[in-house]
């Protein structure tokens, strides 16, 4: 029986000056996973396994970090998905990052883009993602 990897996500949302935000949509960073790794060639929120000797929230931070070099200030449970691959199950727990220090900037080579709600929707993303993005929708 395959283990379920654990993985700590980050939907890390632009932060905008009152002005901004009653002229532009919200926009999402993501990156695009190397085409050699599991679910290759397809955009995802930043993030990565949880270690055994750290919390979720720990997690999120170190992967952010080490990502797309930026501090974690804050971060709010958005939502906890478990999905089956075939090849691989994952439990996502998905955190929005609401408030944070640095310019997200992938660190691992990858593409990188900031994504309008209505943008994310037309990208190629694992489908694990799709209740992310149901839940962001809800949100607006
Ligand atoms: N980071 C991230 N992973 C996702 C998303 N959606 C989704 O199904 N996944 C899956 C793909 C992978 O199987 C798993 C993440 O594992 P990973 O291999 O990238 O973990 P990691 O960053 O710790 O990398 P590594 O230790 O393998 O180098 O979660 C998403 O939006 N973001
Ligand atoms: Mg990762």
């Amino acid at each position: 029986m395959t283990q379920t990897v654990h993985v700590a996500v980050g939907v890390i949302c632009s932060q905008q000056t009152e002005q901004e935000t009653e002229q532009e949509a919200k926009q999402y960073f993501l990156t695009k996973r190397h085409q050699h790794v599991h679910q290759g060639g397809k955009w995802e929120f930043p993030g990565g396994k949880v270690e055994a000797n750290e919390t979720v929230a720990q997690a999120l931070a170190r992967e952010l970090k080490e990502e797309v070099a930026i501090e974690v200030l804050s971060c709010q449970p958005l939502i906890e998905i478990m999905h089956d691959y075939g090849d691989k199950k994952v439990c996502l727990d998905v955190f929005l990052v609401d408030n944070y220090q640095g310019k997200p900037t992938a660190q691992e080579g990858q593409q990188q883009a900031w994504f309008t709600l209505a943008q994310l929707h037309e990208l190629d993303l694992p489908a694990a993602n799709k209740a992310i993005l149901e839940t962001l929708s809800s949100a607006q």
